[in-house]
């Protein structure tokens, strides 16, 4: 599950083989027992002298998991926990599975009494130092919990209907948030393509542009493409650039499924030029996504080097400054909850470009509420944010515009 430092997000692909809907348990059962990995391991060292192989090691990992946390019947989580080591070379250490599964159905007390981990301190010296102690602990407390599934509407038209037929909620925002998704290509209006998968908070940055119908836009590092079906559905002519070809290969796969057009170019931003310039540009930068940790568990465990980062997010930001038309306007955001990738970032630009003004973001356009946007006037979000209802991915995004 993390070995040789990679963990379960880049590891998806090999859950590809599997049918959709085993896929989607399997990434569940996964995501679940990252969230709360510090511990289960915990937990396990009360039965174990010493730390087995890993292919034992993960497998009572998912057993606890399945028994601790999802309830399932001791027979059931315990098989499959054997199972999983009882083929091939791993053969050997399914005795022990099978004893220390055991022995995690029946101590319910000890598992009660074993604290959640600590946030990985590579997040939460940063994140505490930005919002404080408290909104620290609330961002580990949500990263913790199952995040819901948001979807965003081809058509707002069609949120109420929509809402109804997929027992959804409609957040202000006009996403439609889904509390328990399971298989999303069976959801009604998969294969219409009447919605795509998209955080509610990674649905806002492109709001903060003025209308862009009928306008060319460049959504700068594109893929996998949420935002440029956001910028075709509201009728932009949208050019959608990403270095990664196989990245853009998803935003292919969703644009012919919404029937949605854009022009895709593989390319790297720092050394390809526009034939001509551009009303807006989104620059969705990369970053840490730090934002994103309540459905990325395993990111806790991959820490980023900020510095080779932030001099990308400067130089692309530098870059597409120099595209746009006079009086376009350039949103820049970040999934990042650190102000170096976000907030400092753009003071810094606005520094080195007096002709440059933020166009505030008006929460009431936007659907969020006033405390979202920052005295600059550019939003800001946190898991914390809305936390009845399941928080929001952390994002920064503000909206500039160049001189007419
Ligand atoms: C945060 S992701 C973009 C997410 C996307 N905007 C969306 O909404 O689905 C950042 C993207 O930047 C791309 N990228 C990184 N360096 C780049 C470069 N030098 N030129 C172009 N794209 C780059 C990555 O391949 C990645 O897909």
């Amino acid at each position: 599950m993390l070995r040789d430092h990679r963990a379960l997000g880049d590891q998806i692909g090999s859950l590809d083989r599997l049918a959709p809907p085993d896929r989607a348990r399997a990434q569940a059962l996964a995501t679940a027992t990252l969230r709360h990995l510090g511990r289960i391991d915990a937990f396990l060292d009360h039965f174990l002298t010493r730390r087995p192989p890993a292919p034992a090691l993960d497998a009572l990992r998912l057993a606890t998991t399945e028994l601790r946390v999802h309830g399932i019947p001791p027979h059931a989580a315990v098989d499959a926990a054997v199972r999983l080591v009882s083929a091939g070379k791993n053969r050997t250490l399914a005795g022990l599975v099978n004893a220390v599964a055991r022995r995690v159905a029946d101590a319910a007390e000890l598992w009660e009494a074993t604290p959640e981990a600590p946030l990985a301190d590579w997040l939460a010296r940063p994140i505490a130092a930005a919002w404080g102690k408290a909104a620290a602990e609330r961002i580990a407390l949500v990263s913790r919990q199952p995040s819901p599934v948001d979807l965003t509407l081809r058509d707002p038209s069609t949120a109420s209907a929509l809402a109804a037929e997929l027992g959804a909620t409609l957040l202000p925002t006009g996403s439609l948030r889904l509390a328990t998704p399971g298989q999303v290509s069976a959801l009604p209006g998969f294969d219409a393509g009447a919605w795509w998968v998209q955080d509610a908070a990674a649905a806002l940055p492109m709001r903060l542009l003025p209308d862009v119908a009928g306008r060319r836009v460049l959504d700068l590092c594109a893929a996998p493409g949420g935002k440029s079906l956001q910028l075709a559905a509201a009728g932009a002519e949208v050019t959608s650039l990403d270095i990664s070809e196989a990245r853009l290969g998803r935003l292919r796969d969703n644009l012919a499924r919404t029937q949605l057009a854009a022009e895709l170019v593989a390319a790297d931003a720092l050394a390809w030029t526009p034939d001509a310039p551009y009303d807006a540009i989104l620059l969705d930068a990369p970053c840490s996504a730090s934002g994103t940790l309540r459905r990325h568990p395993d990111l806790a465990y991959l820490p980023r080097d900020l510095a080779p980062l932030i001099t990308l997010q400067d130089a692309l930001l530098d870059r597409a400054w120099g595209w746009l038309a006079p009086g376009g306007h350039l949103v820049f955001c970040t999934c990042s909850l650190f102000p170096a990738e976000g907030e400092e970032r753009i003071a810094r630009f606005l520094a080195g470009h007096p002709e440059a003004t933020v166009l505030p973001a008006d929460p009431a356009r936007l659907g969020v509420e006033p405390a979202w946007i920052d005295a600059s006037g550019a939003l800001r979000t946190r898991p914390d944010f809305w936390p009845g209802e399941g928080g929001v991915d952390g994002f920064y995004a503000a909206c500039i515009t160049a001189p007419s």
